[in-house]
């Protein structure tokens, strides 16, 4: 479904409803509530017990989509310093090291995607320690129960993205049972409080001109998003965004991580995509021809930087110095900055703001958020 482009769509509260019939902004919206559901179903499923075992040698989460997020999120919050490795396997097949000694939490929405499965039943199989999060009656539960596994279970809001935080806090309190990450429940009711501050300040009825979401949707349409973190957790928050583009806005998103994306992409603010500017022409005649082309676009790449208070002081600089590049080829550059002290509320609050902007922008796109169907006809194409 194709309604054209039409930012003013954003301003009329009856044609967001319109545009969005299964409410994926209500969706997006239950955020802080999922911390203090996930919360007391993480303490109900006695996600604590874990740590009766010590610490694992290694913790390795399997999801895929929105479900695989919630192991990057965990890796994040643990961040650099994190003494055990925290992998995420996305795909079918558990790696050749993992087993006893180390944590498996398999998770995913539905309890039925085939690849969380498959590493899922093979890391039973080698008898690795085991944490299943997901939905309730599904093949994952099932398999929870035979292997006896504390199981979390998963109220979906809809779709599995949206419900990154019902999937993602149970890893949270199962890695400060042991002992890897400080957050206590007070932190927790804390990020829910800031998912809501988001929440209100993205809300449909808050206009363009205070509403950060709308805003950057509205700049980025037509516009083809190259999305950067500037640290690991800002990268696992432009990741996530380049994700909601995808699904969300059935739109194009390219990720990229500071200090790396100075080692290749920053070559693309010379290239077919960007506008061009004063930087970019060198007078040679060929380059002049294709430049004046792409000056000539409405529409070009965009840079969005997504920026960490936790930086390394030589990727302050590179940033710095990326954009300033980026704007005298011409680039757009949109930057947002983290919020709050912890991890958490700094990945949180990256990640709810990319959440509403990608929604936003499938509205005035004139797509429906909420349905994949390019991933169902996937599915079933490959049964
Ligand atoms: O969380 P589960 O149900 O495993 O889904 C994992 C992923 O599956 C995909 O095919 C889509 O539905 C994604 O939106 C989803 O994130």
């Amino acid at each position: 479904m194709t309604g054209g482009l039409d930012t003013g769509r954003l301003e009329d509260l009856a044609a967001i409803e319109a545009a969005d019939p299964e409410g994926m902004l209500r969706q997006v919206a239950s955020s802080a509530a999922q911390v203090r559901e996930a919360l007391l179903l993480a303490a109900e499923a006695g996600v604590a017990a874990l740590a009766a075992d010590g610490r694992p040698r290694a913790i390795v989460v399997a999801g895929m989509g929105g479900s695989g997020m919630s192991g990057d999120v965990l890796a994040a919050v643990c961040g650099p310093g994190c003494p055990i490795p925290i992998v995420t396997v996305r795909g079918y097949r558990l790696p050749g090291w993992v087993g006893a000694a180390d944590l498996v939490m398999a998770v995913s929405c539905s309890g039925s995607t085939e690849e969380t499965l498959a590493v899922a039943a093979e890391a039973v199989r080698r008898g690795c320690r085991m944490l299943f999060v997901g939905g309730e009656g599904s093949p994952l539960a099932g398999l929870a129960e035979q292997s006896r596994g504390p199981f979390v279970p998963v109220r979906s809001v809809g779709q599995p993205r949206s419900t990154l935080w019902g999937l993602t806090v149970p890893l949270i309190v199962a890695a400060r049972e042991l002992g890897l990450v400080r957050a206590p429940d007070a932190l927790l009711e804390a990020v829910a409080a800031r998912l809501e501050e988001v929440a209100h300040r993205c809300r449909p009825g808050s206009e363009t001109f205070v509403n950060p979401a709308k805003r950057i949707a509205a700049e980025l349409a037509g516009d083809v998003p190259m999305v950067w973190g500037s640290s690991p957790l800002a990268a696992a928050a432009a990741y996530r965004f380049c994700c909601q583009l995808n699904e969300n806005a059935k739109y194009p998103g390219v990720f990229g991580e500071l200090p790396e994306a100075d080692h290749n992409q920053v070559v693309a603010f010379d290239g077919f995509f960007a506008r061009g500017g004063s930087g970019a022409a060198d007078g040679d005649d060929d380059d002049d021809f294709f430049r004046d082309r792409v000056d000539d676009a409405e529409h070009g790449l965009h840079l969005v930087v997504l920026r960490d208070t936790d930086e390394h002081p030589q990727v302050s600089k590179r940033r710095e110095v990326s954009v300033e590049l980026a704007r005298a080829r011409g680039v757009a550059v949109t930057e947002i900055a983290a919020e709050g002290d912890h991890p958490l509320e700094r990945i949180a609050s990256l990640i709810a703001l990319a959440d509403y902007v990608t929604v936003y922008l499938a509205i005035a796109l004139g797509v429906d958020p909420t349905p994949v169907s390019a991933i169902q006809e996937l599915k079933a194409r490959i049964v």
